[in-house]
């Protein structure tokens, strides 16, 4: 049994899910202003089914608790953790970081929360397990040196590769810049050109862009207006010197699938490397590199609940793919990626990638129940659209323009929720998404758009939740907008001349 703190009262606990306050035991001698929670338990859930709340004079017993927590979190928390949901699961591994309540986490995509059992194998190697894994003279060498190639076969495993085949690197962007940049280099003396997309993501976009400074020319497919590109456009705009053709799998913004088999099958056909940026679609959806033809793919740890500043990249070996290295050292990782590998971050993300798979149906399952909830929800109020292709998508990553209402004021009305919008915000300001405008949309629609991912640990209790919220506060700024009470009149917008326009 979890213990879990509170840092809402049980009284605005009951306000808030409508639920009697007497429902929510306490147990001990709670008083009410002084109980910590973690998690808002679903209405009508008897709190001590899965949960006992104590109570915490003082922050050293809350850390007492959270202690506890992650103790009986080693072997069997997931259901417990699951019950709690992805919000509960932020509170039960850190200290008190003097935020207050913690708002629900639904930007999925930005990253995931570790979950528990990974975080059970990586703390083991900060403690005894400290040995480099390229030390080949002791114990200590061996013992992690075993730990990185079992975690190298669970992520191979997943995407039907060798081991063999796996480059352990920092991140997606590291992959993706390996590739982008390392077989046009090595290829640099007979092949000039390379193929992407509009809507990839800027590490992707800006290793191209540097390539061109290098010398390379590169074609940026379009998409349509549901995102997806065309293999028509792809096939006439190979080149005999096209070394490489780099196209996302599920896009980070909308979550669109791009049709990955029938992209590395033109590829294969017109011999030109076939490079996948899989940081969003690995583990979420079904990936086989040699059914799909994928020669590249890049993937990253922390978008599979696993720990940040780990990914990989799979470079296929028959027939094999020569990239120049970015990074000149001992040669590590098959002469690819040189520098000493982190132990505690490859077992992490190796047990994270075994859970994917393992995992597989019931998340899958998860994901598209509460997706269809949280779409339908949604997409009951008036003027609001789903972005991008509504068949081919990721359930996972739900992508909404509400039209007329500025997303930036949406999400600051929506602070009980980690949301992120479609824009891409620069410090210097706050531009509308380019993958949004790739797909057609105007200005103020993309301005208006808000992306939500569900994960593994969401609930439904979460999903009512936010449904709810963004209806009542998408009402709420429609009433303050001039243009909204327009439309109310029967105004067509489109037939006004603004001055200054
Ligand atoms: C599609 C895509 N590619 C690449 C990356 C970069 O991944 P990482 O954070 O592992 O460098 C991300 C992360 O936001 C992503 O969504």
């Amino acid at each position: 049994m979890l213990k879990l703190t509170t840092t809402r009262s049980i009284t605005r606990l009951s306000q808030l899910y409508n639920v009697p306050a007497a429902t929510y035991k306490l147990k001990g001698s709670a008083s009410l202003s002084n109980v910590r929670f973690y998690s808002p338990p679903a209405a009508g859930v008897k709190l001590d089914d899965n949960f006992s709340l104590e109570t915490h004079t003082d922050i050293q017993a809350a850390a007492k608790a959270q202690a506890s927590a992650r103790a009986s979190a080693s072997g069997t928390t997931p259901d417990a953790v699951v019950a709690s949901g992805s919000t509960a699961m932020s509170h039960a591994y850190q200290e008190n970081t003097g935020f207050g309540t913690r708002p629900i986490y639904l930007d999925m995509q930005a990253t995931t929360p570790t979950d528990p059992r990974v975080l059970d194998t990586i703390l083991k190697f900060y403690t005894g397990l400290y040995g480099n894994p390229h030390s080949n003279t002791h114990s200590y060498g061996w013992e992690t040196n075993t730990a990185v190639e079992n975690a190298r076969a669970h992520v191979a495993k997943m995407i039907n590769a060798d081991p063999k085949e796996i480059i352990f690197t920092s991140g997606a962007t590291e992959s993706n810049n390996m590739v982008l940049k390392g077989v046009p280099r090595f290829y640099k003396k007979t092949k000039k050109h390379l193929i992407t997309t509009r809507t990839e993501h800027k590490c992707v976009l800006e290793a191209a862009r540097a390539m061109m400074k290098e010398g390379f020319e590169v074609t940026f497919l379009n998409v349509n207006d549901q995102g997806l590109i065309d293999l028509k456009e792809l096939e006439a705009a190979i080149r005999p010197d096209t070394c490489l053709v780099s196209v996302m799998a599920v896009n980070n913004e909308i979550g669109v699938i791009q049709p990955i088999k029938e992209i590395g099958a033109l590829c294969r056909k017109n011999k030109i490397y076939f490079h996948t940026d899989a940081a969003q679609a690995y583990g979420k959806i079904p990936m086989d590199v040699n059914e799909m033809n994928i020669d590249l793919l890049s993937i990253s740890s922390h978008k599979i609940y696993g720990p940040k500043g780990i990914g990989a990249i799979y470079v296929r070996r028959r027939p094999r793919v020569r990239i120049e290295p970015l990074l000149s050292g001992g040669g590590q990782e098959r002469g690819l990626r040189s520098g000493t590998l982190a132990p505690p971050l490859v077992a992490g993300f190796g047990e994270a990638a075994r859970l994917m798979k393992k995992e597989f149906d019931n998340d899958q399952a998860h994901i598209k129940r509460l997706s269809d909830k949280l779409v339908n929800g949604l997409l009951s109020a008036e003027h609001t659209t789903l972005n991008g292709s509504p068949d081919h998508r990721y359930p996972g990553c739900i992508n909404v323009s509400f039209a007329y209402v500025e997303g930036e004021s949406l999400l600051m009305a929506l602070r009980d929720i980690a949301l992120s919008s479609g824009s891409a915000c620069t410090s210097a300001s706050l531009e509308p998404s380019y993958v949004l405008h790739a797909l057609g949309k105007d200005d103020a629609l993309a301005h208006s758009s808000i992306r939500f991912g569900i994960g593994r640990f969401s609930t439904e209790e979460e999903v009512d939740y936010v449904v709810k919220a963004v209806a009542d506060r998408v009402k709420f700024l429609r009433e303050l907008s001039p243009l909204w009470e327009m439309v109310q009149e029967g105004i067509d917008l489109n037939s006004i001349k603004w001055s200054g326009h």
